[in-house]
């Protein structure tokens, strides 16, 4: 049987020593931290079956502990060491997430039960977390190539860029390379680099320090600091402006990220794994990415086939997705007839995964007797959407589709206007209805891109000419769903 690990965090060295010697009689290999800062550091350094924290730190709280290992290290018991007779502690240490605690002096019996229990619960919880690796769903031949890979990849360090259309699964993808790497026990941290605006992009990712710009009231730790002895996944990396590509090279060259209004730089440990929908040695050659930056993040390239290219998947994609959605219902899978299941084996899926994640959905939703026919699929005949998927990954950027809705200028993005329309708006006269008749267009037009693109809004922003993060601010705005 594999060795376990304790970590004790206490600053009173008799205690420490005590409960290292008593969980080292229960074959438990212990470490130990007297502050929270180092607890922090031993928690980043390896997987702990069991932690023990006193309430009272130095530096910090035990319940501040208990946050930490909930948010970062869900698969590790916590459990509180509280003065004899402290209930409210007690219960204020399990309100916290505590799993149990331990009242000094330590009753070895009860010690002994609550190490056999946390054992327990720390093994049921590694294997919901290998269950959640499964969820690559697929035994076609690129898939369990692409698993193989992932296998491979995830033991060493080096960047990963995974490349592939829209939802076929590339966030998926670098979770697993995560999950199944050295790292598994520190954060994955996973960013939109397109859903940043881009004044605040240098705060989010670096961090500052209080009072360093109008509005930083406090200090404020970055996504580098957040993914620490992690991962750091930058979905959607073609967004990154041009300013923050310098910079985020530089912080991968040197390991090391200041806050903004910080004097020192801060190491970072983190491993850099990126994707993006766009084909994006293209736009490299286009000057629209760095090449040092794409060489950088690009040490290993990782491609995930887009649906179309692996449809003896589609079965059981869609059998596992429907198990699913009756388990979020509360009933039985809905079944699909045999010629509902051809139709979906003959469609090409320009959204990939996600697109048959939707179809599916709205078909549990629309079928009776929870039989999915060709009618409740709602699939108009053969699209051009699947080879247009596939154009944009070779000749990202497309030239846009003429549109009702301009992109705005960059500048502008953080805040995208509520409407830019051409001088063919349908305007009405008075104030109100402008806002009114330019609303009614705007979303005409998107709900007709959305329809055309089967609602994958990626594809949809595309063809209005918009990021995704300006179509998803007009979808709220709008209230569309
Ligand atoms: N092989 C697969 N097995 C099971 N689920 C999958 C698979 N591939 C994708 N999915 C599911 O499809 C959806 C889209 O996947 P994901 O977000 O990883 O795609 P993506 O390529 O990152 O998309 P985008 O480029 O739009 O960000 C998710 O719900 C994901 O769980």
């Amino acid at each position: 049987m594999s060795k376990h690990y304790a970590l004790v965090i206490d600053d009173e060295r008799d205690i420490r020593e005590l409960l290292t010697l008593t969980l080292g009689r229960m074959d438990l290999i212990v470490d130990t931290a007297a502050t929270v800062s180092e607890a922090r550091q031993r928690l980043g350094e390896r997987r702990y079956a069991l932690c023990f924290t006193d309430m009272r730190l130095p530096d910090g709280t035990g319940q501040e502990i208990i946050a930490l290992i909930a948010a970062q290290y869900p698969e590790t018991p916590v459990a509180m060491i509280t003065a004899y007779g402290n209930v409210d502690a007690a219960v204020d240490a399990l309100k916290a997430g505590a799993f149990d605690f331990v009242s000094k002096p330590v009753d070895i019996n009860v010690l002994r039960r609550l190490v056999q229990t946390a054992l327990k619960l720390s093994e049921e919880k590694r294997s919901e977390q290998t269950a959640s690796s499964s969820k690559l769903i697929g035994d076609s031949a690129p898939m369990n190539q692409l698993r193989a890979t992932i296998g491979k990849v995830a033991r060493s360090q080096a960047p990963v860029y995974v490349a592939g259309e829209s939802g076929t699964g590339k966030e998926l993808v670098a979770r697993l390379i995560h999950e199944l790497g050295p790292r598994a026990s520190a954060p994955f941290v996973p960013v939109n680099c397109g859903a940043i605006p881009s004044e605040l992009m240098e705060s989010e990712f670096f961090g500052h320090r209080k009072g360093s710009f109008t509005g930083a009231h406090a200090d404020k730790d970055g996504l580098f600091h957040a993914a620490q002895g992690g991962t750091l996944f930058l979905d959607e990396v073609a967004e990154l402006p041009m300013h923050m590509q310098v910079k985020l090279l530089r912080v991968i060259q040197e390991k090391a990220v200041r806050p903004i209004g910080a004097r020192a730089e801060i190491g970072v440990d983190v491993r850099i794994l990126s994707a993006t929908h766009k084909n994006l040695a293209r736009l490299v050659e286009l000057g629209a990415f760095r090449q040092d930056l794409f060489y950088r993040i690009n040490v290993i390239e990782l491609r995930v086939p887009p649906l179309r290219e692996r449809r003896e998947d589609i079965p059981q994609l869609a059998g596992r997705m429907l198990e699913r959605l009756a388990h979020d219902g509360g009933g039985d899978p809905a079944r699909l007839a045999p010629e509902a299941l051809q139709v979906l084996l003959g469609y090409d899926f320009p959204g990939n995964v996600r697109e048959l994640e939707n179809i599916l959905e709205r078909a549990v939703a629309l079928c009776e007797n929870n039989r999915i026919g060709v009618e409740d699929l709602r699939l108009q005949p053969r699209e051009q959407g699947a080879a247009e998927a596939a154009e944009t990954w070779a000749n990202t950027p497309t030239p846009q589709a003429p549109s009702s809705i301009p992109s705005p200028p960059a500048e502008s993005r953080a805040a995208p206007p509520v409407a830019a329309l051409g001088d063919d708006a349908p305007l009405r006269g008075l104030p109100n209805d402008l806002a009114a008749a330019v609303a009614e267009t705007e979303r005409a037009a998107i709900m007709k891109a959305l329809e055309a693109t089967r609602w994958n809004r990626t594809a949809a922003a595309r063809q209005l000419g918009l990021t995704l993060r300006q179509l998803r601010y007009r979808l709220e705005k709008l209230g569309i769903e």
